[in-house]
């Protein structure tokens, strides 16, 4: 009797297993789902990197108009490309249970040294290039846009030595075997959101349906961690070109939650870094907290060089 459950994504193999999973988890408690394929902007322009596009909520917008729409019922983001604001009429729905949260290099080369003057490794985060220029001044880096599988295929054809990654995507897409290093999360930290699969609806989708999609699909330690991280991310008034980073972690013992949250210089020179614990209940003011500090202490002349650099300076 009950209908059938609209789960919206983007059509690129990574976003199809996300779905899948969503999927999975609705019909195990007995829900009957659809998936929607919805082609968004980021999949489109492929051609210049994702600082460059400009627009916030370049892999989001068009699944958000679904939902407005009614065409889907549920969007399914990787929670890194959600922006920190989401418009009033949506909202995130639940945040799915965090996958291992470091970048990863990934390579066809079984003895890739790290170290090597001259190694070339593909990424086109501002924020993984600015930590491989400070933490791996030997190497350089080249434009790796596309989705993972065109991204593999370029390292394949030799354009680089390496992919730095997600470990989640790689490792969703059962690419474990090309992995030759694991970079520490204390260093490399990731960005807001990494690991995790987020949910999001219309505000007006029916309340007893909402409940009951939370209760299945939502973490709630995970979503905790990225109550703080994308509390940081907001403040900072980040979106995916600004090279920040955030980790917040759950204390077990303690029930606190910790964040380590930071900005680099998009040349790797400047660091700032935080690292501060809260209570689990004050997740989001920590996250503004630790933003604020990072500001107060430089974050803003850094967030103003890399708008200059950009050419976005409009007085
Ligand atoms: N827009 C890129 C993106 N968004 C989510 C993932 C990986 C999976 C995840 O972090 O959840 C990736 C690829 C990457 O960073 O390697």
């Amino acid at each position: 009797m009950s209908r059938i459950i609209r789960i919206g994504t983007r059509g690129s193999k990574l976003a199809l297993w996300q779905a899948h999973h969503v999927e999975a988890c609705l019909q195990q408690a007995g829900l009957a789902t659809e998936i929607v394929i919805i082609t968004t902007k980021g999949d489109v322009v492929l051609d210049r990197s994702l600082d460059k596009i400009g627009a916030k909520g370049v892999f989001t917008e068009e699944l958000e108009v679904g939902l407005r729409t009614g065409h889907i019922d549920i969007a399914v983001h990787s929670a890194k490309d959600v922006q920190s604001s989401i418009p009033d009429d949506l909202e995130l729905l639940a945040f799915m249970e965090r996958e291992q949260v470091n970048d990863v290099v990934v390579s066809f080369q079984t003895d890739l040294d790290l170290q090597r003057p001259g190694l070339v490794l593909g990424t086109s985060s501002t924020r993984r290039k600015a930590m491989l220029k400070r933490f791996l001044p030997n190497a350089t880096t080249a434009e790796a846009r596309g989705n993972l599988q065109t991204r593999l295929r370029k390292l394949e054809e030799g354009q680089y030595d390496a992919l730095v990654l997600a470990y989640a995507g790689v490792h969703r897409m059962q690419y474990d075997g090309l992995i030759r290093h694991v970079l520490p999360e204390t260093r490399f930290v990731p960005a807001t959101g990494q690991g995790s699969v987020a949910i999001e609806c219309a505000r007006n989708l029916e309340s007893a349906l909402k409940a009951e999609l939370n209760r299945i699909l939502n973490h709630p330690a995970t979503h905790l961690c990225l109550t703080a991280e994308r509390a940081f991310l907001r403040t900072m008034e980040g979106g995916c070109s600004i090279p920040s980073f955030a980790l917040a972690t759950l204390d077990a013992a303690t029930g606190a939650v910790r964040l380590h949250g930071g900005l680099i210089s998009l040349d790797g020179t400047e660091l700032l870094e935080e690292t501060q614990q809260a209570d689990a209940s004050q997740a989001d003011a920590l996250g503004v907290q630790v933003a604020e500090r990072i500001l107060a202490r430089g974050g803003r002349q850094i967030l103003e060089s890399i708008r200059q650099q950009r050419g976005e300076n409009v007085a």
